[in-house]
């Protein structure tokens, strides 16, 4: 393991054996990358691309069934508990016990760790404040908003003040105003020094979250690197999203059409994307065509579009 990196996978693999009437799956297939120490390190990739899978061996809650992985300079197979003890993990469902209060569910996970009472109310007073849950130390999560629910989550898994913070896709099913707040927490975590390891399906979370992230689709890594610059490298500065009331004929004559400005055309099952240096020089020539398009919207291009640049398909498919 090189000085800096704090998980450092090599070649890493998951196979679910075979269970009834199904064979055997390679959920993870030799994947390769390493963590730096502060990075908020992000998995992007459509549901089942073996993203949860990869965080629950980083978690020591699933043992690797190849490659190697070390975690904090440990082997989270054979030093489990050690790896664990300095985690913190957000998983996909919150698993609060609803019928407690927000103080006693983070109470309850600061003595699963072992901590002593008195530094467990410390930190309890800590977390409340930084998830901005201080009026609603003494209601049962029950009554609590989802986004609420989130926060209260995330706080728990600090009560151990661990160094890497995994979350499984931490915003999902939340509204927009909740996911700004969340974001805003997590930055600050990132600002604490806290390296944070998320998975997710939104392109706008990785981008506004991520330092690095890497791309997986079918258990492999894609495409790696900072957001921006798998944009750049991948796909071309705009897009022209078009809708048409009859996509078939429309994607026809631009495919064999030179009037795309250059543009790369691809073909989603609800509408077609021009990918092109000028959005609307290329819609211009669409008009010129003849085509009527039902929608037409010229916008920057996206990691979504990288991943169907890279996979054909789309991230929300
Ligand atoms: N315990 C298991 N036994 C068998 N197959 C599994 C098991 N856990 C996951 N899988 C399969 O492995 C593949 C990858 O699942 P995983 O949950 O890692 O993907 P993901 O990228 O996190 O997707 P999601 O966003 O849906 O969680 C899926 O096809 C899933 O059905």
């Amino acid at each position: 393991m090189t000085e800096t990196s704090l998980v450092e996978a090599r070649g890493l693999t998951k196979v679910y054996p075979a269970r009834g009437g199904s064979a055997e799956f390679r959920a993870v297939d030799g994947i390769d990358f390493a963590l730096r120490r502060g990075e908020a390190f992000g998995f992007l990739g459509p549901n089942g691309a073996g993203k949860s899978s990869t965080m629950r061996m980083i978690s020591a809650t699933s043992p690797i069934s190849g490659g190697t992985l070390r975690v904090l300079d440990l082997d989270p197979v054979t030093q489990g508990p050690q790896v664990r003890a300095r985690l913190g993990v957000v998983p996909q469902d919150d698993c609060l016990d609803r019928e407690l209060t927000v103080r006693e569910n983070l109470y309850i996970y600061g003595r699963y760790f072992g901590l002593p009472r008195k530094v467990i109310r410390e930190r309890i007073a800590a977390l409340l404040d930084f998830a901005q849950l201080q009026d609603k130390a003494d209601e049962q999560v029950e009554v609590l908003s989802g986004g609420m629910r989130r926060r209260l989550t995330i706080a728990r898994s600090l009560i151990n003040e661990p160094e890497i913070l995994l979350l499984d896709e931490p915003t999902t099913g939340l509204d927009p105003q909740a996911r700004h707040v969340l974001w805003d927490r997590l930055f600050r975590l990132k600002q604490d020094g806290v390296t944070l390891i998320l998975t997710t399906h939104y392109m706008d979370e990785a981008e506004q979250l991520c330092d690095r992230l890497v791309v997986m689709d079918g258990g492999r890594i894609v495409a790696r690197g900072a957001p921006r610059d798998l944009i750049a490298e991948h796909v071309t500065r705009e897009v022209l999203e078009l809708r048409f009331a009859d996509q078939d004929t429309a994607a026809e004559k631009l495919r064999s059409s030179s009037r795309l400005a250059g543009g790369r055309l691809e073909v989603l099952p609800d509408r077609l994307m021009v990918y092109t240096a000028d959005g609307e020089a290329a819609l211009a020539g669409v008009h010129e065509l003849g085509l009527t398009p039902l929608t037409a919207l010229v916008r920057r291009s996206t990691l979504e579009d990288v991943f169907l640049t890279l996979t054909g398909r789309s991230l929300i498919d």
